[in-house]
């Protein structure tokens, strides 16, 4: 990123914020200024002690310049520091909109973990850019003008040296500075490693046991670890510089000064009170060029910062209004599917997965989808569901090119299962309701007998309420995916696609799912993504895909006799899949 759109970017993170900001400066510097009014107190208050005048009225002003510089310190710096959070959070409510709302295709690209630190490490990085660093700017850049001003007034000569050695601190910053926000963006980027690292234990955490590979993951999280905190120390050390640098620079100056000022009190160029007055300025510029430095390198921190969110914001995001359909009127019965000449690649660096799929489906009924592993199946799925876009030909549903729908439209009709049924953290309601959010109690009681889980729900103690763990790692595989199928079913769709699982499930499982999804086609269209027999002897028609085509469709019996490679795979895959009692 440039700086000029880093610029553009805090400051856009920034501006909501500018007035109350401005208000919490003017509340610092005005709790300083009382600060400097307590020295004048006080010297009355001495003055006085030495005639016979009353103290009472001096103590009073004093004790309430004490309170009252106080007071409006403190809630200056506490509304700075609830802007800062207000940034933050402002920043985090933006970037979760968009996380959720990615489009599949960026997620797949990206790492969870990655996108997950940028919502927690780095937008809390903001925080001090926005608010401390800009106070520090304003009132470091204020009090530095005016104290130039006033050395420029004592003597142009030695103000020269000063701004001269000024000068050189700035050029030693302008090397540092980049590195600090550089020495940050590492560091940052280490933070989200650990974060991904540890997802993708978690992720797998039986795997990860089973595979002892405890030592070698713990290794990689620590060593990212490590790297974080050497970028860390490095940009300490560059943050170390740059203060040392100052420091080093009003000492040079002093002694310029000094030596040069000298000269000029020894040649009568200048008065000795002017030198002492002007070395006096020099220690009074110590604080303002530290300010200016601060909020110098709290930039170069938030713009590191800054440039990771922002990358996260522009990742591609899908609207839920998308396309340019008309949905007023949401059709009802089941719907129909056609794919014509579809043509398909997951990135353009991928080689093409569909290459001219065709087939029609009416509603209602059971179509189910087979072939070999990795012919294009499950893609068919991904397509309709518009999870991505055809490259080429067209994808309708009911009638109707899937680019015309609003995605959110378009999705209210589907029911989707996916291959290995995903449960999510929550209770089993919660689970059930998920893609259903104003289910009654009866249509969830109705939706749990037809999806076998009746029993379940009345053995757990809890019940509905029961908390199934982390993807539903308290629950069975058998049930995860009766779980998942009924949020399909209680979502009503209109059409419901259901990618089986490989696993097997035990025979009454399998049978009482077989007739559930029966069922439902006798209403619904059901597209199955089949491994078992049971399903596709079940099934209204079956679509045979190899290799990104259509090769045939027909029934069962119709295949078996014509299509060599569907009599192959009833023969072999199917079968061997098939459960005993199923078949
Ligand atoms: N998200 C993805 N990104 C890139 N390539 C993908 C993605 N999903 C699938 N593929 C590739 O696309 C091809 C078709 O995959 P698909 O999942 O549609 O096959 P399938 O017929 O459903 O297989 P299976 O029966 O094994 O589930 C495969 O070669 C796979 O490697």
């Amino acid at each position: 990123m440039s700086a000029g759109e880093t610029w553009r970017a805090l400051y856009r993170h920034f501006r909501p914020h500018r007035s109350i900001v401005a208000l919490g400066a003017l509340f610092t510097l005005i709790g300083a200024a009382t600060g400097l009014a307590q020295p004048l107190a006080a010297k009355a208050l001495v003055d006085r002690l030495g005639s016979d005048e009353s103290i009472t009225s001096v103590l009073l002003v004093l004790t309430a310049l004490v309170v009252l510089g106080t007071a409006i310190e403190s809630v200056g710096a506490y509304i700075l520091e609830r802007t800062a959070e207000s940034v933050v959070l402002a920043a985090r409510r933006t970037l979760i909109g968009r996380l959720l709302r990615l489009r599949l295709p960026e997620v797949e690209r990206s790492q969870p973990g990655d996108l997950m630190s940028r919502v927690t490490s780095d937008t809390t990085l903001l925080r001090a850019v926005t608010t401390q660093s800009v106070v520090s700017a304003v009132s470091g850049g204020l009090t530095f003008l005016a104290t130039i001003v006033l050395m420029g007034l004592m003597d142009a000569v030695l103000l020269g040296v000063t701004l001269g050695v000024i000068v050189l601190v700035g050029g030693v910053m302008a090397l540092v500075l980049p590195r600090i926000a550089r020495a940050t963006e590492r560091a940052q980027e280490a933070v989200a490693t650990i974060s991904t690292a540890l997802e993708r234990a978690f992720g797998a955490f039986r795997t990860l046991k089973a595979s002892g590979a405890e030592e070698r993951e713990t290794a990689a999280v620590r060593a990212a670890a490590e790297e974080a905190w050497r970028h860390g120390v490095r940009s300490a050390k560059w943050q170390a510089v740059a203060w040392s640098s100052v420091g080093l620079a009003i000492q040079v100056s002093f002694l310029a000064v000094l030596g040069i000022g000298g000269a000029r009190v020894a040649s009568g160029a200048i008065p000795v009170s002017t030198l002492v007055a002007f070395l006096l300025f020099l220690f009074y510029l110590i604080d303002p060029v530290s300010k200016l430095v601060e909020a110098a390198s709290q930039y170069q921190v938030g713009s590191a910062a800054i440039a990771r969110i922002v990358r996260a914001e522009r990742l591609e995001t899908e609207e839920p209004a998308a396309g340019g359909g008309t949905d007023a009127e949401p059709a009802a019965g089941p719907a129909t599917v056609a794919f014509e000449d579809v043509r398909f690649r997951y990135r353009p660096d991928l080689p093409e997965v569909h290459h001219g799929v065709s087939f029609e489906i009416p509603g209602p009924g059971m179509t189910a989808f087979v072939g070999p592993s990795g012919a294009g199946k499950t893609t068919v799925f991904g397509l309709i569901e518009r999870f991505y876009e055809a490259t080429g030909g067209r994808v309708l549903v009911d009638g109707r090119d899937v680019r015309d729908w609003s995605t959110a439209a378009l999705r209210a009709a589907i029911g989707y299962v996916e291959q290995d049924a995903p449960v999510l953290a929550g209770t089993l309601r919660e689970n059930l309701v998920f893609a259903a959010d104003g289910a009654t109690e009866e249509e969830i009681r109705d939706v749990l007998v037809r999806a076998g889980l009746a029993s379940l729900v009345e053995r757990l103690p809890d019940g509905l309420e029961t908390l199934v763990g982390h993807r539903g790692s308290q629950l069975s595989g058998g049930e995860r995916q009766r779980v998942a199928i009924a949020r399909a079913l209680l979502r009503r769709p209109r059409l419901l696609l259901l990618d089986e699982a490989t696993s097997q499930l035990d025979a009454v499982n399998e049978l009482a799912l077989r007739d559930v999804v029966a069922q439902v086609s006798r209403e619904v269209t059901v597209l199955v993504v089949a491994h078992r027999l049971s399903t596709v002897t079940l099934a209204d028609r079956i679509v045979v895909m190899d290799a990104g085509r259509v090769r045939a469709v027909g029934t069962h019996e119709a295949l078996v006799a014509e299509d060599p490679l569907y009599g192959e795979l009833a023969a072999t895959q199917f079968l061997a899949s098939a459960s005993p009692g199923a078949r």
